[in-house]
């Protein structure tokens, strides 16, 4: 199943940009035995249009038929073992793409802030867009090392 992450904004250097990479890159290697993966990212442009050019820019990078999963301070708030489950259980159910939605500084519209595979909280406090993504991108990777059985999540 390959996993997606569509996000409002564009991260090029920084802090932000090496953890998602160090992430991702560990996400991917841990992925391919556990048929998940690659992780891919989608960068919709938070210049120009609003909430509404931002809503159909993030409609337009998701694969069609993925499941998709808001990234919503309302959303569920899950343990890292129960989000690995969720992520299993759609591998095991066939889903070939499976994407998450990031919003910008005015967050997702309020049709996209439930997808098809529900809302994932991160917390209730709201978080800048790019530590939601670096938060993002260490829990996939926390899900992918619970699936495969590695000594990196401790209970
Ligand atoms: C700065 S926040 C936008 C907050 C905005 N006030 C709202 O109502 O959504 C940017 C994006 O980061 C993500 N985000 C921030 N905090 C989050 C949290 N606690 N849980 C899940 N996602 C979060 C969401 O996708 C949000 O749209």
């Amino acid at each position: 199943m390959r996993v997606h992450i569509c996000a409002v904004g564009r991260i090029r250097n920084g802090p932000e940009a090496a953890l998602i990479d160090d992430y991702r890159t560990r996400f991917d290697r841990t992925g391919r035995a556990l048929s998940l993966g690659p992780l891919a990212l989608h960068e919709i442009d938070d210049r120009k249009g609003g909430w509404e050019a931002e809503a159909s820019g993030l409609e337009r990078a998701v694969p069609k038929g993925a499941v998709t999963v808001a990234l919503d301070e309302r959303g569920d708030r899950l343990t890292s073992p129960e989000l690995a489950d969720r992520i299993a259980r759609w591998r095991d159910e066939g889903a070939g793409d499976l994407a998450f939605l990031i919003g910008g500084a005015d967050g997702l519209a309020p049709h996209l802030r439930r997808g098809t595979g529900g809302a994932l909280s991160l917390g209730r406090m709201v978080w800048p867009h790019k530590l939601a993504r670096v938060m993002l991108c260490e829990q996939l990777y926390r899900a992918a090392s619970i699936l495969g059985g590695l000594p990196y999540h401790r209970d």
